[in-house]
């Protein structure tokens, strides 16, 4: 016993040295990367803003203080973060195949979403990934799109309730719209989000999004034993149970329909449905359906209710852009009240304008990147163990590749327009082999609701753009909730 605690202590100690001498010589490697006063272990901790906006501000401000290269560091704690912010630089590690691995931050969504598609290390992830690649094919998406118009019907319907001066909080007011599409296209189950009022899910996917990015800025609340002490830790254990017992009853229920129809796939199909086939063929097992209908859950609804937020905010403080998008809607859909694939090709103009709207305001606007080697960054040799932060919001924003970046103008994607620009400009739904998986099926679902939207109402956006303050969290948001007001334009058919 009475050697046994000094050479725990002498171990202890000798970790303890070891880890400081890397990370002084990690300092040493990086010092000479752009980047703001930092100090060894706390690294720029004394600086940073705790809270989702501050932050922003300083990682944007970063961005125009190190205008060349694009990129500079910052120390997150003791652990340094590369943030790149042009199409070149990012390009370098999107294109790889060798850094597909997600940072730190993913491994705190990993109680709520678990080894998903979204979460998963490089080799897990492949095959995930080649598994699920064939549920969003086109042929599969296109039969969502009575969802779609069913949905979006009922989001135009609830419009009508209001009148002309009344005040609409534009995101609670579509989240439960993309929320039900998703239920019902993922699971196959209509929860009638938006026909409740409070709904416990949304409160909680809300919840956690904030919890994760609080966590993520404070290294003193990784550690999960000390994080389920803290007032947040015990939040986020509720809001697990909330998301963990809904989406678990309804893979029950789906799983036992399914066997009681002898496992006939007819009909409509729910993603839901092609992963128990996968079970059913020895291809995943459950806990790995568990995760990825949690997942689609998260990316599906969150994403695209943000987008479409941004989307309606810009094109109310636009209204010439929005009588332009308007035209066309009315001159492609004519008389009929159903978006069908045929309409969503012509619809050049609101694409555009969803684009635009995507570069300005990307609902996700840093991803996270791992370096497992050694990899040269714009001339310089980047040792393995750094965090990439890829930011799209500055990427989209170098004012290399768009003239006047802040200009809300979905000219710039024309065809005539883009000639000549660097193809990762442009990559809110990011780029190469782990690129967001749901792209088409948020650009069709937002064609859509945009169409029933537009064609039935004028929007006026009650803030302007310049008071509107975002913050960054996982999604980008507005601090405040953002407002619109709403004008009848032609009469609404029951859905
Ligand atoms: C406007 C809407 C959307 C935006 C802006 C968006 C953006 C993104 C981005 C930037 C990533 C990369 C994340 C990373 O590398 O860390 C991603 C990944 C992903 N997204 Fe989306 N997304 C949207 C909608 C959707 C939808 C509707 C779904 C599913 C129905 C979805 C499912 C996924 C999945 C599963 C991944 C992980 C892919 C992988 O790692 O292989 N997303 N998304």
């Amino acid at each position: 016993m009475g050697v046994i605690i000094p050479i725990i202590l002498v171990a202890f100690a000798t970790l303890i040295a070891w880890l400081l001498f890397k990370h002084m010589r990690m300092r040493h490697v990086l010092r000479h990367l752009n980047q703001p006063r930092s100090y060894p272990i706390v690294g720029h901790g004394l600086i940073t803003k705790p809270d989702p906006e501050g932050f922003m501000n300083q990682v944007i401000g970063m961005g125009y203080l190190y205008p060349d290269p694009r990129m500079c560091l910052l120390w997150i704690g003791p652990f340094p973060c590369l943030m790149l912010y042009s199409a070149e630089l990012v390009e370098t590690i999107l294109v790889s195949n060798k850094h597909l691995d997600k940072g730190f931050a993913y491994r705190l969504l990993e109680p709520w979403l678990g080894k998903s598609i979204l979460t998963s290390r490089k080799s897990q992830w492949r095959p995930k990934r080649k598994l699920l690649t064939p549920t969003f094919h086109y042929d599969i998406l296109k039969d969502f799109l009575p969802i779609f118009n069913e949905q979006s019907k009922i989001l135009v319907q609830k419009m009508c309730c209001y009148g002309k001066e009344d005040k609409i909080d534009v995101l609670s007011f579509v989240t439960l719209c993309t929320l039900d599409i998703i239920c019902e296209t993922s699971m196959g189950k209509s929860i009638g989000a938006q026909l409740s009022e409070n709904n416990e899910y949304v409160w909680a996917v809300h919840t956690i999004n904030e919890l994760v990015s609080r966590r993520t800025n404070n290294p003193l609340i990784w550690n999960t034993f000390i994080y389920n002490m803290t007032d947040d830790g015990k939040t986020h254990e509720k809001c697990l149970r909330i998301l963990h017992s809904f989406t678990k009853k309804v893979i029950l229920e789906r799983k036992d329909a399914l066997k009681e129809s002898g496992y006939k796939m007819e009909g409509r199909l729910a993603f839901l449905d092609l992963l128990l086939d996968m079970v059913q063929s020895g291809q995943m097992d459950e806990t790995d359906v568990q995760a990825e209908v949690d997942t689609f859950m998260f990316e599906g609804h969150d994403t695209t209710s943000t987008g479409l937020m941004w989307a309606i905010h810009l094109l109310g403080n636009h209204p010439d852009v929005q009588r332009k998008v308007q035209a066309e809607l009315d001159e492609v859909m004519a008389d009929e009240e159903d978006v069908t694939t045929e309409h969503l090709s012509r619809m050049k103009y609101l694409e555009c304008v969803l684009k635009e709207s995507l570069r300005l305001c990307p609902s996700v606007p840093i991803i996270m990147r791992e370096l497992n080697e050694d990899q040269v960054i714009g001339g310089v040799n980047i040792p393995k163990g750094v965090t990439l932060l890829l930011n799209q919001y500055l990427v989209h924003r170098d004012p290399a590749q768009w003239k006047d970046p802040e200009v809300f103008d979905p000219d710039r994607f024309l065809p005539e327009n883009s000639v000549g620009r660097k193809p990762f400009a442009f990559i809110p739904f990011s780029a190469g082999s782990r690129n967001c998986i749901g792209q088409r099926f948020a650009l069709l679902e937002e064609k859509v609701i945009m169409t029933h939207i537009l064609r039935h109402f004028d929007v006026t956006s009650v803030e302007p753009m310049h008071e509107v303050r975002p913050k960054m969290e996982i999604i980008m948001r507005p601090v405040t909730p953002i407002h619109m007001k709403v004008t009848r334009r032609r009469p609404i058919v029951s859905p």
